[in-house]
C-alpha cells in the first residue's frame, strides 16, 4: 500500500534513510527476522536473483496456505526499491479507527474494489488487537454498537482506559480460530463482535454488507474472494525492467 510492492517497509535506518517501521502506524510490525533468513538462504544458492519484494508478496502467500486460507497463484519479478517512504506510511495505511468511506476510497485508489476489501479484512480472522486500539471503543463509555458480551470480555482484557505500556495487553480478533484464516471474522461481525471501528462498520455499511452477509454464509466464496483480492494488492505498481535492485540484504540497499 505504500507506494508499491517494493519491499520498502524492510529498509532499516541507515546512510540517510529513515525506516518506515519508525511510523507509529507501523505499531504491531514484528518478527523479520524470517525474511532475513529466507534472504540468506536464496543469496546463497542464486546471489542477486529474487528480489525482497518478492520474498514479501511469496510468503503472504504460503503464510494464507499455512493459516487454511486459498493458494494464490503469484507473478515474480518485483524488484526492490533504494528508497523508504516514511512520509507516506500515514496516507496509505489505515488507521485503526478509519471509518468506512475513507478505506474503500484509499483501497478503490489502488484497484481493489469494494468486494476485494471486504475480503481483505477477513485477514482480521487470525492475530491479534492491542488494547490500545480498542480502548476508544470502552471508554469512558461503550460503543453501542459493540456487543455487550463482548464487551465485558474486553475490558477484561483491557482493564484501563490507558493501556499500561509495559504490558502486552491484547485480545484475539476471533476468540475460537484465530490461526485459521476463515469466514468466522465474518460472523461475528454480524453479531456486533467486531473489534476495530472499521470491523464493525463492514457489517452495516450499504456497501459492504451484502458482501459481508455471502462471506459469512459461505467459506469457499470467501476464500475465492480472498485470493482474487490478495493477487491484486500483490502487483499494485511493482518496479521492474532496470527500476530500483535485487538487494543482497533486504535492510539494507546495495553499497556498489
Ligand atoms: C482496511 C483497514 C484496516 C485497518 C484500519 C486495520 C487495522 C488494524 C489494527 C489496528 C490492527 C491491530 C494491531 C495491533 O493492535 O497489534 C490490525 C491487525 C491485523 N491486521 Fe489489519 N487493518 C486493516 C486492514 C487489513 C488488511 C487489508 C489486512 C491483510 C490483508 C490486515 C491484516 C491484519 C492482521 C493479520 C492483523 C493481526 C496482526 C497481529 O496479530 O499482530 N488488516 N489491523
Ligand atoms: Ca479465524
Amino acid at each position: 500500500m505504500v507506494e508499491s510492492c517494493d519491499a520498502s517497509v524492510l529498509l532499516d535506518n541507515k546512510d540517510g534513510i529513515e525506516s518506515e517501521k519508525n511510523s507509529p502506524r507501523s505499531f504491531g510490525m514484528r518478527n523479520f527476522g524470517p525474511i532475513d533468513r529466507i534472504k540468506e538462504a536464496l543469496e546463497k544458492e542464486c546471489p542477486q536473483t529474487v528480489s525482497c519484494a518478492d520474498i514479501v508478496a511469496l510468503s503472504a502467500r504460503e503464510g494464507t496456505v499455512l493459516l487454511g486460507g486459498p493458494y494464490v497463484e503469484m507473478k515474480t519479478g518485483r524488484r526492490d526499491s533504494k528508497v523508504s517512504f516514511l512520509d507516506q506510511v500515514e496516507s496509505s495505511i489505515p488507521n485503526f479507527n478509519d471509518s468506512m468511506p475513507v478505506v474503500l476510497s484509499r483501497f478503490n485508489s489502488v484497484g481493489l474494489d469494494d468486494e476485494a476489501t471486504v475480503a481483505l479484512l477477513g485477514a482480521h480472522s487470525v492475530g491479534r488487537v492491542h488494547c490500545l486500539n480498542i480502548v476508544g471503543r470502552l471508554y469512558p463509555t461503550v460503543d453501542p454498537t459493540l456487543n455487550p458480551t463482548r464487551a465485558a470480555y474486553l475490558k477484561k482484557r483491557c482493564p484501563t482506559p490507558e493501556p499500561d505500556p509495559k504490558k502486552v495487553q491484547y485480545s484475539r480478533t476471533d476468540l475460537l480460530t484465530p490461526a485459521v484464516l476463515d469466514n468466522l471474522y465474518y460472523k461475528n461481525i454480524l453479531r456486533g463482535e467486531g473489534l476495530l471501528t472499521i470491523d464493525a462498520e463492514l457489517a452495516t455499511d450499504n456497501r459492504t454488507a451484502a458482501f459481508v452477509e455471502k462471506m459469512a454464509a459461505d467459506n469457499d466464496y470467501f476464500h475465492q474472494q480472498f485470493a482474487r483480492a490478495l493477487l491484486i494488492l500483490s502487483e499494485i505498481n511493482p518496479l521492474t525492467g532496470h527500476q530500483g535492485e535485487i538487494r543482497k540484504k533486504c535492510r539494507f540497499v546495495n553499497q556498489d
